[in-house]
């Protein structure tokens, strides 16, 4: 009798032996059902041995093997041990988290039984001029079948709605022959045109040419930094083109893919004849496998997905693209804290691919790898379209201006402008909600939440007040609850507030919103894209959704408001966050004919950021900016760590840091500890939180001592104190 060593969604960094009458090797990395206390869990065969360390007769039995899918390959568990190990993070739950939510369920994977259509000899002799001119179904059915001599049932299907009884009728007439094949799910073929393809521009064609030299098929990574608009796009399809032949396969992972769903129809129309599937979390369970299962087949050869793609299976993988790289929803922000980027590159050494990450403004990260020669560096420096020339940037100084509702009169100006060439506006503020928080002139209340270090938003047109961390709400008070003061005041300004502004300033334009709480509504996002490329829409009020990847020609004016907060944070990365949303929103203007102008409100005008933004000099502001962090011993010249508590006390989770702070001041690795630390945002959904941070120079050194310090820890953890590591956390 075997003794398989199984994986469980466990948070237990360890292996399970069980029992598996005829499970062998060729099992590992397949389903199976055990029995686990009284439960019983779906885990993964990692290992078949023929020894125990535990009393053999002791050992419960596999109850159930699937063997509907095929086995994870060994790669993917490669790279899903790889995982565990750097981010301090049990095996089992990060296989278990990798996998489509269907295949963590204890019922199989419905096989399903699907048709193919082949053309018989009678089928061939038909004439389609022979069949009446109405019977339009029956003329395309048959044409089809006749073109490709055999078809799956799904292509069947996308032919007409009633293509497959059509079908039936040609096999009862002898035309086709029908066999039944059992599969996982037929592939689904796209049935758009092929795209226009513009020729490339000589950056361009350079960046194409290193991508795809096929001496360069082996690992390196390829920093393309291309200005917004300067058709990074169009790189990734030609290096695509270029090697997807042969059954090889592309991954393409992009920050958020519902934000920008002309991305996948660019791809779809440029690859119309390749299996295409998409992978994030706005695919039902059903479609999430599917595309998951297609992907591992072999048989989808482009997968576009969000960060949690880069652990699909893929069997001939040759290239990994990384579109806007530095972009924060990359890192995962609880459970196991990866960053999709990194482990992408981890991925590309394992295959010993090339990996493309690109980006206008790269992380400082990857800046910095490219500068001391780690990765290559690749360059678009002028916009790709003809005429389009980078929008002009100002600052407003909001110290000499008065502002109206949080607008400044030159920004009102500009956009009455553009109002009258009948030309788009955008105003960007990263704040939904009418006002961040009501308070009393009185008495000086204002609304906070009670389960959280934050304030409570008005959302004005609900009467409500909300926490954007917990998601608490309360009725707006009619009166100050500490003085009885009826006349309670907005702070600040939010989209809604905004947007009533301006449509009481210009009541003939029409007015848009667009932030998460407008487009909660299905479609409602993708509805509003189109008003705006429709030029159904005057001026445009909406957060960082509307920041990324968007292509609108009439849009010449972007005004940026409320920017001022994040130039002197306390966060290291604000400022370099800041950069990259500024520069996104900018590109926006002037991507086609007609040249943009950017105005930006501040109080702050002189600061550097500014300077390097005005001359869209990324390279001079990121250069600046590493000078800063290497004085100041942080990223990317130091490797940082996060250990991570929360208890219902401020007092216990600092207790606890302590404890664990000692234990590290006792591992023999050089690394520099710090003291614990209430976190900035203290209080959340009723915990209090605190963190304590450790630094090396050394990656190395951290990844021993993170493996030494996570096995003590537990020792340490007593009473009500959750906890968690966070390795290169990006948030504090
Ligand atoms: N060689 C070319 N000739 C003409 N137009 C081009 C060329 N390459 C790309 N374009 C067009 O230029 C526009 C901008 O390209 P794309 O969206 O890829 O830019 P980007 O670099 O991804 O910008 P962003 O970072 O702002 O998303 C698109 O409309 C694209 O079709
Ligand atoms: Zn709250």
């Amino acid at each position: 009798m075997n003794v398989v060593q199984v994986a469980l969604d466990i948070p237990l960094n360890r292996l399970f032996d069980y029992l598996g009458d005829g499970i062998t090797q060729d099992d590992i990395g397949t389903r199976v059902l055990v029995p686990f206390g009284n439960r019983r869990l779906v885990g993964i065969v990692i290992a078949v041995n023929t020894e125990t360390n535990f009393a053999i007769e002791r050992l419960k039995s596999v109850l159930h093997i699937y063997r509907d899918i095929p086995p994870l390959s060994a790669e993917s568990l490669n790279l899903l041990q790889f995982c565990s190990d750097y981010y301090c993070h049990p095996f089992g739950e990060v296989i278990m988290n990798a996998l489509p939510t269907r295949m963590r369920r204890t019922l199989p994977i419905p096989v399903k039984k699907y048709s193919r259509f082949c053309i018989t000899q009678a089928g061939l002799q038909v004439n389609l001029s022979s069949l009446p001119s109405r019977a339009i179904v029956k003329r395309r059915v048959l044409q089809t079948l006749q073109e490709n001599n055999a078809l799956d049932q799904g292509e069947v299907t996308t032919l007409s709605p009633t293509a497959l009884k059509t079908m039936r009728e040609f096999v009862v007439h002898g035309w086709a022959s029908e066999l039944e094949s059992t599969g996982v799910f037929t592939p689904p073929k796209t049935s758009v045109t092929t795209s226009s393809r513009p020729l490339l521009n000589e950056d361009q064609q350079l960046a194409v040419t290193a991508i795809s030299e096929p001496a360069l098929q082996t690992f390196q990574v390829i920093l393309l930094n291309g200005i917004t608009g300067s058709g990074k796009t169009e790189v990734y399809l030609h290096a695509i083109e270029n090697i997807i032949h042969h059954g090889r396969q592309a991954l393409v992972l992009v920050p958020e893919i519902n934000l920008t769903p002309q991305l996948e129809s660019v791809f779809r129309a440029r690859f119309s004849d390749i299996c295409l599937v998409s992978l994030h979390s706005g695919l039902n369970e059903t479609e999430r496998l599917q595309n998951w299962l297609l992907a591992q087949k072999g048989e989808a050869k482009i997968i576009l997905g969000t960060r949690l793609a880069i652990f699909t299976p893929l069997p001939a993988l040759k290239i990994i693209i990384v579109d806007e790289e530095h972009d924060s929803s990359f890192k995962q922000q609880e459970g196991l804290r990866y960053s999709a980027r990194d482990v992408a590159v981890i991925r590309a050494k394992q295959n010993n691919i090339p990996i493309v990450l690109g980006s206008a403004t790269p992380s400082l990260e990857s800046f910095y790898n490219a500068k001391t020669g780690r990765y290559q560096l690749l360059t678009l420096s002028t916009r790709a379209s003809m005429n389009a020339v980078l929008p002009e940037i100002r600052c407003i100084d909001t110290r000499r201006q008065k502002l109206q509702e949080g607008i400044s009169d030159p920004l009102i100006q500009a956009i009455r402008n553009r109002l009258a060439r009948k030309e788009q506006s955008l105003i960007f503020l990263n704040r939904r909600g009418y006002s961040p928080a009501i308070y009393c002139p009185e008495c000086a209340w204002h609304s906070a939440c009670n389960r959280c270090s934050s304030t409570l938003v008005l959302h004005l047109a609900e009467r409500k007040l909300r926490c954007h961390h917990c998601g608490h709400e309360e009725k707006t008070p009619l009166a100050c609850p500490t003085c009885g003061n009826p006349d309670l005041k907005p702070l600040g300004q939010g989209t809604q507030r905004v947007e009533t502004a301006l449509a009481a300033q210009f009541p003939d334009a029409r007015v848009l919103r667009i932030d998460r709480d407008s487009t909660r509504r299905k479609h409602a996002w993708k509805e509003m894209l189109q008003q705006v490329r429709d030029e159904e829409v005057d001026i445009l009020v909406g957060t960082q959704m509307l920041a990324k990847g968007h292509d609108f020609p009439k849009l010449t004016l972007v005004g940026a408001l409320n920017v001022d907060s994040a130039l002197y944070s306390a966060d290291f990365r604000a400022s370099e966050r800041l950069f990259a949303q500024l520069i996104q929103v900018a590109g926006r203007a002037g991507r086609a004919a007609i040249p943009g102008e950017v105005l930006i409100q501040t109080q702050f005008p002189d600061h550097p950021l500014f300077e390097g933004l005005r001359k869209h000099d990324y390279t001079a502001f990121a250069h600046t900016l590493l000078t800063e962090r290497e004085q100041a011993g942080f990223p990317p010249f130091m490797f940082q760590a996060l250990l991570r508590a929360e208890a219902p006390q401020l007092e216990t989770a600092l207790n606890f840091l302590a404890q664990a702070a000692h234990l590290a001041a006792d591992l023999p690795h050089p690394v520099t500890v710090y003291d614990p630390v209430p976190a900035p945002m203290a209080r959340l959904a009723g915990k209090e939180r605190a963190h304590l941070l450790v630094q090396s120079q050394s990656r190395g050194a951290m990844q021993s001592f993170l493996k030494l310090w996570n096995e003590a820890i537990p020792k340490v953890a007593k009473g009500k104190v959750r906890w968690s590591l966070d390795v290169d956390p990006l948030e504090f």
